[in-house]
């Protein structure tokens, strides 16, 4: 048997070290096409005949589009593993990679600090209303005429946050150091340890008290026809009961109705799990007063009203954009990729593979 072959889909920006522990174990290929039809092309060609783990960056999206059925198809059987680097891995149809026996893994834990750093950057600088501010120097205006209304103080607010992984419960610990209360929703309540102090709600509580709501979910697409709504709702699921249901438009008309007058979000999560038209008619009728954003629903394009709106703070998507974080997810990734070519598992098998863990 030859040595191992392993696919590189992207780069490898930091973790150099790292990373040449793979090419001392397994060769590395790099596709050459720089879009998904020659992708798919190549693929069919035979170049990536026996390789059996891939790397893939959140950027690799522009080289083979996202990780479906067709996609899968195209590639070689031997394929097992594909090793993702990000904590949101929305681009990869985990149920398509199930039936074909290919595990995935993404870099949870490694993203957290940074994520939580700017969700709360996002809240202060979104209660404070800085938008308005920043947008009237850089005008040449100093503050504005009339001057933006005054934001508000954290202390003594509370902060609503819906999915309290690793990321939510990193900004909860933040959060408190600005005196804030916590309250949080998940699918289930959290263990006392993990849950320190915060107070576990439904979501419609969350909603309708929160004076700030913090997004935290991951993004999980469900196939068209599938019954699968989000949160205490019946889950009929037909195919895999490894499937989550459905997070898209988690927030939407409906749940911005039940929400408290002049609620504040943040949005670190993905765009898509808040219906971004619903949110600017929120802000235009004052229910949602201002908002923080570092992603969004069809990124990299920005839904007029948010960009027109002052009330909006906007971040292009940078939350684990930091040397430090950076370094740690290539070498988090690399670490599963390492595993898997040695000794056939992963470190962090995505949660709906949870049983395929070996
Ligand atoms: O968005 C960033 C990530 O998913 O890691």
């Amino acid at each position: 048997m030859g040595r191992p072959k392993v696919l590189l889909l992207g780069k490898i920006d930091h973790a150099h070290v790292a990373w040449s522990t793979i090419s001392d174990i397994a060769d590395v290929i790099q596709p050459k096409a720089t879009n998904r039809e020659d992708f798919i092309a190549e693929s069919r060609s035979g170049a990536f005949d026996g390789v059996g783990a891939a790397y893939r960056t959140f950027d690799s999206v522009d080289i083979t589009g996202k990780v479906d059925g067709e996609l899968l198809d195209a590639l070689p059987a031997s394929i097992r593993f594909l090793c993702h680097n990000g904590a949101g891995y929305d681009q990869i149809d985990i149920a398509a990679c199930t039936a074909r026996g290919v595990r995935v893994s993404n870099t949870p834990t490694a993203v957290d600090d940074a994520t939580a750093d700017i969700a709360i950057w996002l809240l202060l600088g979104a209660l404070r209303n800085l938008s308005a501010g920043i947008n009237a120097l850089r005008a040449g205006n100093w503050r504005g005429s009339p001057l933006p209304a005054p934001g508000h103080d954290p202390q003594g607010k509370i902060l609503g946050i819906l999915g309290m992984g690793g990321i939510g419960r990193n900004m909860a610990a933040k959060a408190r150091a600005f005196g804030m209360r916590i309250r949080y929703h998940n699918r289930s309540r959290l263990s006392p340890a993990l849950e320190d102090g915060a107070e576990y709600v439904g979501l419609e509580t969350l909603l309708a008290e929160s004076d700030v709501l913090s997004l935290n979910l991951p993004l999980n697409v469900s196939k068209p026809g599938r019954v699968c709504r989000f949160h205490d709702r019946p889950l009929r699921l037909t195919e895999s009961a490894l499937l989550q249901p459905s997070t898209r438009h988690s927030i939407a008309a409906p749940q911005f109705a039940l929400m408290k007058p002049g609620i504040v979000i943040v949005n670190t999560a993905r765009g898509a799990v808040m219906d971004e038209a619903a949110l600017v008619d929120a802000l235009a009728s004052g229910r949602v007063s201002s908002v923080g954003l570092d992603v969004y629903e069809k990124e990299p394009e920005i839904h007029p009203g948010l960009l027109a709106n002052p009330n909006v703070l906007l971040v292009p998507h940078l939350g684990t954009w930091t040397q430090e974080t950076q370094q740690k997810m290539e070498e988090w990734a690399i670490d599963n990729v390492r595993l898997a070519v040695s000794e056939g598992r992963l470190k962090s098998i995505v949660p709906e593979q949870e049983a395929l863990a070996a």
